[in-house]
């Protein structure tokens, strides 16, 4: 049992209580919870959540000295209960070793390819426009629901070349999937930690499974189809799926890359992909709403920037230093990975003199270093300017939104160029406000990721 008080030199932690360790003490806003638990216990904190030993890092040089420093011990994915039935050790997300190494891999060369590939860079550019452009009939709306439209839009022109119309009130059945994934990872954390809730709560997990092989079956199909023709036309690329299919060709073991794996990694990039971009999109349009003054200066420097055309494109992205700002800083105060994905202690590992014993759960605490004001001056203010000025002194590790070293966010740069083609082409066309023209709350919600509270938000087109 993780739980047994064999070691002397663990970190400090609340006392846990029997059974449940510390988890009442993370029920509301674990995040906010958990890093003024490491204020009182110190970067390196011991939490049982559940009978999982748990190790928070919350100090940057402690990130460095676990993370980069002994990487070799600290890259494997912690894997729960909820972890194996999304990936059964054959995904992406939640596999390790050898298949992971070998799969990352492949992904890493597809992604590579992919941003030098005009068809994509186009396909992502048209899109921000019919996102821009759905607002034109919707001027009163919660925009995280055309954010989500969006984001799952373009991974699934990315992956499969599909995609589905805003209009359309009966959203495509992958976003709906999507959708219900993600709230039964939110759950699964709870029953991962305690698993005697499964005996109040049957169905959940077959909920769980029930959504998932939706999304498995929807990409089988594509991945099929991709095959036959590639196997038709090798030269015929159209989109991510035929660049990995001829990556796994060219890696001279195509055998290893079965039809299992192919769809649970596809289906893991349709989930991580959608949600993280587009809260973020939708926090970084709330703090636009609720800071007037810097949604002015960005949409003048987005002006200046794009001349006569009328919708942003990439290579606009060098002459906005300050909206990139923008991006960069709603990265920091809503990081929506707040305490990114648990990795595991493979072996023995130190950590600022105590020791982390092997099998430990290893968290980063994005969230508290991001807000941690002996790092950052009014670290809840969000302010771009941080970014701009030379006085901001600061570690490589106390910003970490995307995770860190070998194992860390394979979508970063895809993700920043939806936010940046996402909202700057909604800055460019409307004037984004409130629906009462009251500033709007900043507090979280944080479930699987750390998502603003719903809010509805008036466009007003702007005649140019
Ligand atoms: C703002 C958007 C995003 C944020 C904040 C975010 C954050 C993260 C974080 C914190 C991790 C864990 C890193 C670690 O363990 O060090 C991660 C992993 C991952 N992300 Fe993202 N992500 C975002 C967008 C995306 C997108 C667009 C994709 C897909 C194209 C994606 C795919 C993945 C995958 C596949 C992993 C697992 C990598 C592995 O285990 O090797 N993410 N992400």
């Amino acid at each position: 049992q993780q739980q047994s008080r064999e070691y002397v030199n663990l970190p400090p932690g609340p006392t846990p209580l029997p059974l449940l360790g510390n988890l009442l003490s993370l029920v509301k806003d674990s995040h906010i919870s958990i890093s003024k638990l490491a204020k009182k216990y110190g970067g390196a904190m011991t939490l049982y959540l559940g009978n999982v030993r748990t190790i928070v890092i919350s100090d940057p040089n402690l990130i460095k000295q676990v993370f980069v420093n002994q990487s070799q011990d600290s890259t494997n994915r912690f894997i729960l209960e909820t972890a194996k039935i999304i990936g059964n050790g054959k995904n992406i997300l939640f596999s390790n070793g050898d298949y992971w190494k070998q799969y990352r891999l492949v992904l890493s060369r597809s992604f590579m390819r992919l941003k030098t590939h005009s068809i994509m860079t186009d396909k992502i550019n048209k899109e921000a426009e019919y996102f821009s452009n759905s607002f034109k009939s919707n001027p009163i709306i919660d925009p995280a629901h055309f954010c989500k439209i969006f984001t799952s839009n373009v991974m699934m022109e990315m992956l499969f070349n599909d995609r589905s119309k805003y209009s359309n009130t009966e959203t495509h059945k992958i976003i709906e999937a999507i959708k219900n994934v993600e709230h039964g990872l939110a759950v699964g954390s709870s029953f991962d930690a305690l698993p005697f809730l499964k005996l109040f709560f049957p169905n959940a997990r077959k909920d769980l499974i029930k959504t998932l092989e939706d999304v498995w079956e929807y990409s089988k199909e594509s991945i099929v189809n991709h095959q036959n023709s590639l196997a038709k036309d090798e030269n015929q690329i159209n989109d991510f799926l035929d660049l990995l299919l001829t990556e796994i060709k060219g890696s001279g073991n195509e055998s290893f890359y079965d039809m299992e794996g192919l769809y649970r990694v596809c289906s893991d990039l349709l989930i991580s992909g959608t949600e993280t971009s587009a809260s973020t999109m939708t926090w970084l349009i709330l703090y636009m709403i609720n800071n007037k003054d810097i949604q002015m200066k960005a949409r003048k420097e987005l002006q200046d920037a794009m001349g006569d055309k009328k919708y942003l494109t990439m290579e606009d992205k060098s002459k906005t230093p300050f909206f990139n700002a923008c991006i960069k800083e709603v990265l920091r105060i809503a990081p929506v990975g707040a305490l990114s994905l648990p990795r595991e202690a493979t072996a023995d590992l130190e950590v600022g003199g105590y020791l982390i014993p092997k099998d430990s759960q290893l968290i980063m605490n994005v969230y508290g270093l991001a807000t941690n004001a002996e790092l950052w001056s009014d670290p809840l203010i969000f302010n771009p300017n941080r970014w701009l000025s030379e006085d901001q002194e600061m570690s490589n590790y106390q910003y970490i939104p995307f995770g860190i070293g070998s194992r860390a966010c394979i979508g970063s740069s895809l993700a920043k160029d939806e936010i940046f083609l996402g909202v700057g082409n909604l800055l460019l066309n409307y004037e984004i406000d409130s629906e009462n023209g009251k500033p709007l709350t900043e507090k979280g919600n944080f479930g699987i990721a750390l998502c603003s509270q719903p809010y509805q938000a008036k466009f007003t087109p702007l005649v140019i």
